[in-house]
């Protein structure tokens, strides 16, 4: 099957200085793919070259097995839908303004987080941050992505407000979608994810399937406490795919 995305030894940074190093990874339709890591390790980094946001420094980047520069507003009318960090959404607009400027299927969002609904009219910036982010997520899945990449869409929610979102990208996922999710709830995002890569220190540290991941578990967390930016002399995990 060709991948939406693929990084074949991408190097990727900013003004020319690697942050992300020798990144293989491969994001194919129907499969949500955790990028996983401590702070700093470059996963935004990936997420925003991947996108197009970001110009690789080196190696290779192919969209739908072609090699491509295209920035990301050119790319998301070729379905790619993109959930930043920082809330894409006009917190001075109400929520069905946001939903008419982003252009999508009103009713399809409202399908997918029904709790909009009774908040149409309601000015973004009062929504809670669990509404924010289901607009934020619903407006990129009811465009009809066919990749998603999403960065931390669960930070500082709750467990499950995290657990709808997530359960949302995995049903996109099952109707063909292919998600790259950067997330810190490691144990939640295993419950949704098909494959994982944790990245330390701009380098791949294991690559592997959900299951091997969970089987890891204690040792991918300890990674997260002792695997920041600065050089913890720790040795890397066994990349296992
Ligand atoms: N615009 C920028 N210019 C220069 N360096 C940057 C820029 N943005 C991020 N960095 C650096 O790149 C490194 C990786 O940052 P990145 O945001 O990709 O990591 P992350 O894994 O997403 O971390 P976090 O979980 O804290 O968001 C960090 O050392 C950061 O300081």
């Amino acid at each position: 099957m060709t991948a939406l995305v693929e990084a074949r030894k991408l190097c990727a940074g900013y003004q020319g200085v690697p942050v992300v190093r020798d990144l293989d990874l491969t994001v194919e339709p129907g499969e949500v793919v955790a990028l996983l890591g401590p702070n700093g390790a470059g996963k935004t980094t990936t997420l925003l070259t991947l996108a197009g946001e970001l110009r690789p420094i080196s190696g290779d980047l192919l969209v739908d097995g072609e090699p491509s520069k295209a920035p990301l507003h050119k790319r998301a009318g070729g379905g790619l839908g993109f959930v930043p960090e920082e809330r894409s959404i006009f917190m001075s607009q109400t929520t069905a303004e946001n939903l008419r400027v982003g252009r999508c299927d009103v009713d399809r969002v409202l399908e997918l987080f029904p709790e909009l609904k009774p908040k149409l009219k309601t000015t973004a910036g009062l929504l809670s941050g669990g509404e924010q982010q289901m607009l934020s997520l619903g407006r990129a899945l009811a465009r009809g992505p066919r990749l998603l990449l999403a960065d931390e869409l669960s930070l500082g929610l709750a467990p499950l407000v995290v657990a709808r979102l997530l359960a949302a990208v995995r049903a996109a996922a099952d109707t063909g979608v292919g998600a790259l999710l950067v997330e810190q709830h490691v144990r939640k995002v295993l419950e949704v994810a098909d494959r994982v890569y944790v990245l330390r220190r701009g380098v791949v540290d294991f690559a592997g399937t959900a299951t091997e991941a969970k089987a890891r578990l204690s040792e991918l967390e300890g990674s997260y406490l002792s695997g920041g930016a600065a050089d913890d002399g720790a040795e890397p995990l066994a990349t296992s795919a």
